[in-house]
């Protein structure tokens, strides 16, 4: 059974911040908190040097409590066959409360980072700048990690980082300036946002997430609304066969498929669709399409219906309860029409998800689609890749420096704005609900980087949606699932893998009988 090696929970930095002062307020002292911290920093710090039979250690110490850690750490590494020299952005004088005692508890020498010399050192330590990096590294700061990256690139020796790189803004991902390129990255209590975000994700390495004595009830008063998309997250509502149950009982979706030259688009997205669970699958296919589709399916039924008015009286059966259009149906009006029947009023409770020319088709007059979206009969799931994304919400020109928005928070806006769940795709996918909730995909392939494999991200949340999943879980269920399927299959991979491989990924999720 697949474990998740983080908490579900994902924190900003500022919602860290609270959680440590909650428990300070509790009593625990902020020096117990930093002990913790660097003691988990110097139990990987020893497992890379066991790896690499390296013995010396240079730790970077910042001007905050990031620095305080690395005192820290350099102090509980420091042993008879480990060197540990440590250097300082900042004098000594200048530090204040935790990290001025952490520093004073360090008896060996501090140099100045400016002249430090990486000359035969086996492992770095960054421990200059965490949560609290509020600008731009520019100066010295800045030449010191641009020094410490060329090292590590041409050394090829590890660089760990305490709580974030310093450089990447651990709310948003994003590089402030420059950041450090670590190999693995030690935070503490719960990931952050930005330890998964683009490009903060690539920056960190292995990510370990250590125990410092922070109790899960404070969460009660942060009321994080940022989850790790894997199956911690979802398992419990994940949906399974029973025995009593029939294929109605595990839902009937349809997908819309394009005219005779764009089928296979619909094909790929309607097999995942039953892969994914569905009881029933019905491919719905303009008359001038039937044979090709009808020569390429099987298990998969197929109905004829044309255009908009075709949709229509398909859906008029209240048993279809989920629906997916957009993979090859064309930009204009006549896809726009179709995803009106798709959202017109029903008497049941049907799900949408709308992709790619569904999406497209709404570029010029996005407001028309949300209008759609709040008369829906049930959940909508918009699931567009950047480009579809900045044609529906807006490409936004590049934030300034002080404020950088992330892909989360658009995502949130986008939910909000649109009435949808958001599925904003790519290797960091983030998963949005119009309430807030949002999810950030932990299991990324770049193997999926492939025509297609979106069509199929497509039927595997419309097979989720049939099952009866709530919008949030099934697309980000889907997503991981999507994800996990390219990570098994790995190099090689087509679209039509990716539903191939879907049962190796349910057994991974299904407990094994007993
Ligand atoms: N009690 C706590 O709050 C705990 C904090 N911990 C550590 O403390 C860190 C947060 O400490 P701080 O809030 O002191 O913040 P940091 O140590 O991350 O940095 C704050 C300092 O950096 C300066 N600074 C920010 N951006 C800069 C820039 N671009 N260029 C130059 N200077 C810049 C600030 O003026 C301030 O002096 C965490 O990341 C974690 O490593 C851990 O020890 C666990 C407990
Ligand atoms: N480098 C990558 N790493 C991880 N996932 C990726 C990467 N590139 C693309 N993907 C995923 O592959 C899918 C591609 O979808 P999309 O762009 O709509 O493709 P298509 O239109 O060809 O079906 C999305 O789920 C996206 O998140
Ligand atoms: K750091």
């Amino acid at each position: 059974m697949i474990q998740t090696p983080y908490p579900v929970e994902i924190l900003t930095a500022a919602q860290m911040a609270r959680a440590d002062s909650l428990t300070i307020a509790e009593g625990v002292s902020g020096m117990s908190l930093m002990e913790k911290a660097a003691d988990a920093v110097a139990r990987a710090a020893n497992q890379f040097l066991q790896k690499s039979s390296g013995r010396r250690v240079l730790v970077l110490c910042g001007p905050g409590n990031n620095g305080g850690d690395g005192y820290v750490a350099a102090r509980l590494l420091r042993s008879p066959r480990i060197k540990v020299r440590v250097a300082s952005l900042t004098p000594r004088d200048e530090l204040h409360g935790d990290a001025l005692a952490a520093a004073s508890a360090w008896d060996g020498p501090v140099e100045p980072t400016e002249t430090a010399s990486f000359q035969g050192v086996d492992l770095v330590i960054d421990a200059l700048f965490g949560a609290g990096l509020s600008r731009d590294i520019q100066g010295p700061a800045a030449e010191l990690i641009q020094r410490l990256n060329k090292w590590r690139r041409e050394s090829g020796q590890n660089v760990i980082a305490v709580d974030t790189p310093s450089g990447v803004d651990g709310s948003t991902g994003a590089v402030r300036g420059v950041a450090v390129e670590a190999d693995a990255t030690v935070t503490f209590f719960r990931l952050k946002s930005g330890h998964l975000l683009l490009p903060g994700r690539v920056h960190c390495g292995q990510i370990v997430c250590a125990h410092i004595g922070i109790r899960s009830r404070v969460l009660k008063d942060i009321a994080p609304n940022t989850f790790v998309n894997a199956p911690g997250y979802w398992l419990d509502s994940l949906p399974l066969p029973r025995i009593e149950g029939h294929k109605y009982v595990r839902g009937h979706a349809a997908v819309m498929s394009g005219g005779p030259s764009h089928t296979g688009a619909a094909r790929l997205a309607a097999q995942a669709a039953l892969r994914a669970g569905a009881g029933l699958v019905t491919l719905a296919s303009p008359s001038a399409a039937m044979a090709i589709n009808a020569g390429a399916l099987t298990s998969v039924m197929i109905r004829e219906a044309d255009g908009a008015a075709g949709l229509t009286a398909l859906l008029a059966d209240p048993r279809l309860n989920a629906v997916a259009l957009g993979p090859g149906l064309g930009v204009g009006p006549a896809t726009r029409a179709q995803v009106e029947a798709a959202l017109a009023p029903a008497t049941n409770k049907r799900s949408c998800v709308l992709d790619a020319d569904a999406l497209t088709s709404f570029q010029h007059d996005p407001q028309s689609l949300w209008g759609l979206i709040g008369a829906a009969p049930g959940p909508v799931v918009l699931t567009p890749h950047a480009g579809e994304f900045a044609r529906l919400f807006g490409a936004k020109e590049e934030p300034p420096a002080e404020a950088p928005v992330s892909k989360l928070e658009r995502a949130r806006a986008a939910a909000r704005e649109s009435g949808a769940i958001v599925l904003y795709k790519g290797p960091d996918t983030v998963v949005a609900a119009p309430d807030g909730r949002a999810t950030i995909l932990i299991e990324a392939s770049p193997w999926l980087a492939t025509a297609g494999s979106g069509d199929t991200l497509t039927g595997i949340i419309a097979g989720l949606l049939a099952q009866g999943m709530e919008p949030l879980t099934a697309a980000s269920c889907g997503a991981w699932m999507h994800a996990r399927a390219a990570a098994i299959f790995g190099p090689g991979l087509i679209a039509d893998d990716i539903a191939a491989t879907l049962p190796q990924v349910w057994r991974e999720l299904t407990p094994a009988p007993t």
